[in-house]
């Protein structure tokens, strides 16, 4: 470790996952992420047509781009001098340069956001193992990095989502809008990659525990009190079991209740990126279309400007040692250094098929 304590940062890197930003992105944008993790090729080539359908860009990267120039902005009107940094995962700008451009700028000790408010492997271990590999890449005289927590139940993030419900309800046709059924969704994982996610110690299925938790908190912010949670997105081989149900067969069950109406809530996404716009606003919605029932999607957190502000408390949160804000009850793990797994075996990743 540096001679520095730990509180004195230096910079904050936004760390997230890429996705590409022209039609000859797609392709090696897509190998990037699902090299060694068992997608097979027929998921691949369906997923490259989602992209397609939207000109080859994803819109994350535009997206962070505004979280980050909002930050700025936050920060400076905190009094917080702290110049932020963007890298991603899987593409351009990746963290391995980022973290370059930064020794070369002479960072040496700075706070890491990551775009995933979740513990397990996807959401929190993963984006260690970015950071390691960008430091490792950088070589001996790379910045410490430190990473800031899970958030999945800020206050903040809780009360974007629940007016953002509010706002979706008033989308919907006056006469359905009370009996309008709320669902959650967030990514899918493995059950295996689920069973393994957190320290050992505190049981497993730390992410579909979060998410449940955090969907809980939203309704009840909502002033709602039944709602449901489902996946989207599973993408692994067939045989291979995944959290379930999907969004997509869940709506003929809600069809199937007699609820007239939806609304949808992408409680695992903190911005609108493909799996949002096309998963949700193109399969979801085509989907309650054909069922009858009318269908409204919430925003995500990272456009309301309680986001930006999110993230400052994160950082004052950290350099001051203060309890965290939140409202959960579920575990808070993620703040680590350089890398480190939050606890021995945590989120350990899993064997994937098709890879030794
Ligand atoms: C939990 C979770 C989050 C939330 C936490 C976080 O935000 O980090 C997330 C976010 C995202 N996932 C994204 C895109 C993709 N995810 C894939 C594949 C996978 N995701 C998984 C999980 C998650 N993913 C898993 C278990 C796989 C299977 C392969 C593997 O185990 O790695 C694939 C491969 C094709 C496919 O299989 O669908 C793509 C293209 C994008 C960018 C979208 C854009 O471009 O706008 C974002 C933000
Ligand atoms: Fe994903």
């Amino acid at each position: 470790m540096s001679g520095q304590r730990a509180t004195d940062f230096d910079a904050l890197l936004v760390l997230s996952f890429g996705g590409p930003e022209k039609p000859e992105d797609v392709m090696p944008f897509l190998e990037n992420v699902t090299r060694g993790r068992g997608v097979p090729p027929e998921r691949l080539a369906a997923v490259a047509e989602h992209y397609m359908h939207f000109g080859g860009v994803s819109p994350i990267n535009a997206l962070n781009r505004d979280i980050i120039a909002r930050l700025e902005a936050e920060l400076r009107g905190a009094g917080i001098d702290l110049p932020v940094y963007f890298g991603n995962r899987n593409w351009h700008p990746m963290v391995e340069d980022t973290v370059a451009r930064m020794r070369d700028d002479g960072v040496r000790n700075a706070l890491v956001f990551p775009t995933s408010a979740w513990g397990g492997y996807s959401g929190c271990r993963q984006y260690d193992e970015d950071i390691t590999r960008a430091r490792d890449a950088v070589g001996a005289d790379a910045p410490t990095l430190a990473k800031l927590r899970q958030y999945y139940d800020h206050p903040l993030m809780v009360a974007a989502f629940a007016d953002a419900i509010s706002a979706a309800r008033e989308e919907l046709s006056e006469d359905v809008r009370d009996r309008a059924r709320l669902v959650f969704t967030a990514h899918s994982v493995p059950l295996a990659a689920d069973a393994n996610a957190g320290p050992p110690a505190e049981g497993g299925n730390l992410y579909s525990r979060q998410v449940a938790d955090a969907s809980r908190l939203c309704a009840e912010a909502a002033g709602v009190d039944d709602f449901d949670l489902v996946w989207q997105s599973r993408s692994g081989p067939p045989q291979v079991p995944w959290l379930e149900p999907d969004i997509c067969d869940h709506l003929d069950a809600v069809a199937e209740s007699g609820a007239p109406a939806v609304i949808v809530c992408p409680v695992g996404f903190v911005s609108d990126h493909l799996e949002v716009v096309w998963d949700l606003d193109t399969e979801s919605r085509d989907k309650a279309a054909e069922l009858g029932i009318e269908f409204a999607r919430v925003a995500t957190p990272g456009t309301d400007p309680r986001f930006p502000q999110m993230i400052r408390e994160l950082v004052e949160e950290r350099r001051t040692g203060a309890a965290p804000a939140r409202l959960g009850r579920e575990p808070l793990l993620g703040a680590t250094v350089d890398g480190s797994p939050c606890a021995v075996n945590c989120c350990a990743p899993v064997r994937r098929p098709g890879k030794n």
